[in-house]
């Protein structure tokens, strides 16, 4: 089997995540830790289902946030720097870049928020690219991206509002599949709620079972 070099963004904590305040606002003086210890969750359950499917050779974690490169590092992911610093598609860029110099073969951008996701659906995904120099899933929603892979030549990313529209724009090929945890981004409480109706991981099922007294949340 072809195996990929898989890219995730991981953006600073402090900054991360704004939508799912609404969520972590109850927390009240634990806020900041628990608003950081979800968005590591979602990371962390991203990261552990892309390591564990035989498509993926290898997870490269895109962060200048500490927090963030112990986790998935703990996980055998490896990880290098956000630069040059300007965004998530300039992040990306240099982290496909890593990825070929040190692996060669394919590279995909995968998303750091699907905690639903299976190792199988990336499996299944990771092979549909192949067939194609360049492919995306779009989200549940069918605008933004939840996978973008490069077979051959540069990764391209155009991620950001309106992002499946731009990459097909930009000549990748959307795949269709049956794969509703790699679909299914969480960016709002109603994509947590989602999530968990098709099984979140064990990181962030264990976040919301911890804090199920004191967060805004109505498990499905
Ligand atoms: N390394 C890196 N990752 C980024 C950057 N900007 C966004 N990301 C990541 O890209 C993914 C999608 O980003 P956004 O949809 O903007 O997510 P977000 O900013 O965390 O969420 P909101 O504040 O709710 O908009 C998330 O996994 C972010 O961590 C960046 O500048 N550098
Ligand atoms: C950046 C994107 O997504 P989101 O803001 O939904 O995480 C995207 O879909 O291109």
């Amino acid at each position: 089997m072809q195996r990929w070099s898989v890219v995730v963004p991981a953006k600073r904590l402090a900054a991360a995540k704004t939508r799912l305040t609404p969520l972590t606002a109850t927390l009240g003086e634990a806020l900041p830790a628990g608003h950081r210890d979800l968005v590591l969750a979602l990371l962390a359950d991203t990261v552990a289902a892309a390591l564990a499917s035989p498509a993926v050779g290898g997870v490269l974690v895109v962060t200048d946030e500490p927090q963030a490169a112990a986790v998935v590092t703990a996980l055998g992911a490896r990880t290098v720097g956000d630069e040059p610093d300007a965004g998530l598609n300039a992040a990306l860029v240099h982290g496909a870049r890593q990825a070929r110099a040190a692996a060669g073969g394919p590279v995909a951008a995968l998303s750091s928020d699907l905690p639903a996701l299976r190792p199988a659906e990336l499996t299944a995904a990771l092979q549909a690219a192949g067939a194609v120099p360049r492919a995306f899933v779009a989200d549940e929603l069918g605008s933004g991206t939840t996978l973008l892979a490069a077979r051959d030549g540069e990764l391209d990313p155009r991620f950001g509002r309106g992002s499946a529209a731009a990459h097909a724009a930009a000549g990748a090929v959307p795949l269709a599949g049956d794969w509703p945890g790699l679909r299914q981004d969480v960016d709002t409480p109603a994509d947590l709620q989602a999530a968990c109706r098709l099984g979140a991981g064990p990181r962030t099922t264990a976040f919301l079972r911890s804090t199920a007294e004191s967060i805004s949340w109505t498990p499905p």
